[in-house]
């Protein structure tokens, strides 16, 4: 089904001036509610910040047509990881109109370093200071946005031990309009994420979609000041289901290649994932049993979990009352 590009998410803005991003204020609460709302709705939300400057956005998207176009395939492709969606996807062909570079850690300067050495062994300092200034500045915005959902769940005096230690990956994209005739193409194949939270920053050129209803599909636009927040499956397991992890993909029309960076929350090594008990009564009984986040990434991306579908995975994985996995195979997106 096509995407119906009248629906609006929740646009939240958060006012650099005010003092609603001061933690314990009216506007603070007030904001928090409207981001657990959202997740709850949603599983995503548009948000406005102009914490991160236009002069920073406009600089990253220039470093990375930068990288897509100058940087011969051979070096893209020392990119690599042992963890999976962690390197270089791609190239964009013809017909698979992707390609994505990861970098693990994008708020420590040496891992942007390493890799834009990898790219350019004259090195980029531009290119290293751009990536690791939005980087980072996406990480305190998702740090915020942690805050809020845990204080408007009341449990802001625990929130030390609620809140989960991790490390931004960072995900750069290229998406290629689709070739002259089509009118539209696949981009990324639909899936729920896999790391706790996701924030995705775009050059304007639209391409994401959410599904609303089952198999509904909601084009969303983004403005020069706004980022779009992703609720990943840990986040929903964590908030015992209240939070819903939205079913997202790209899908491109049009003749405008699309730029989009995503930074990535993975929490550190060792994570186990538990459901504060606050959250849990009788009218939300656990759904989830404690797991280890890096086991539960690595599952998703194993040829066990191919065959399941994306948000059913973490259920597969971790739900205390597991799905029947034979009536979840997934239809296989291409
Ligand atoms: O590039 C985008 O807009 C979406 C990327 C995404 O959903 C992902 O990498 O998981
Ligand atoms: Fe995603």
């Amino acid at each position: 089904m096509g995407a119906n590009a009248e629906f609006q998410v929740p646009v939240i803005e958060f006012q650099t001036d005010s003092s609603d991003l001061e933690r314990g204020t009216k506007g603070w609460h007030q904001l928090s509610k409207r981001v657990r709302e959202a997740c709850e709705t949603y599983g995503c939300f548009q948000v406005v910040f102009e914490g991160i400057s236009r002069k920073v956005r406009d600089d990253t998207f220039a470093v990375l047509k930068q990288l897509v176009e100058e940087v011969p395939l051979e070096r893209k492709q020392k990119n690599v990881h042992p963890k999976p969606n962690h390197g270089f996807i791609g190239p964009c062909t013809e017909t698979s109109l992707y390609e994505g570079y990861g970098i693990d850690k994008a708020s420590n300067y040496d891992s942007v370093e390493n890799f834009a050495r990898l790219m350019w062994p004259e090195g980029h300092p531009h290119f290293c200071e751009t990536m690791h200034t939005i980087s980072k500045q996406m990480e305190e915005l998702n740090s915020m946005i942690w805050l809020m959902i845990i204080d408007s769940y009341g449990l802001g005096k625990k929130w030390e031990s609620v809140m989960i230690d991790y490390k931004m990956l960072l995900r750069m994209m290229k998406y290629k309009a689709p070739p002259p005739g089509w009118e539209s193409g696949q981009g990324l194949h639909s899936h729920s994420d896999k790391p706790v939270s996701t924030i995705i920053c775009d050059d304007l050129v639209s391409g994401l979609e959410i599904e609303v209803n089952d198999s509904q599909w909601i084009k969303l636009s983004s403005t020069p000041g706004s980022f779009f927040f992703i609720v990943g499956d840990p986040l929903m397991a964590w908030s015992n289901g209240r939070i819903k992890a939205v079913n997202h993909r790209v899908t491109m029309s049009g003749d405008k290649d699309r730029f989009s960076i995503a930074t990535f929350a993975m929490p550190v090594e060792g994570t186990i994932i538990t459901t504060p008990k606050e959250l849990i009564d009788e009218q939300h009984p656990q759904l989830f049993k404690d797991f280890n986040f890096m086991d539960f990434f690595l599952f998703a991306f194993s040829e066990q979990a191919r065959l399941i579908e994306s948000t059913q995975q973490i259920h597969a994985f971790a739900a205390l009352s597991p799905p029947n996995l034979d009536q979840n195979l997934a239809h296989i997106d291409g």
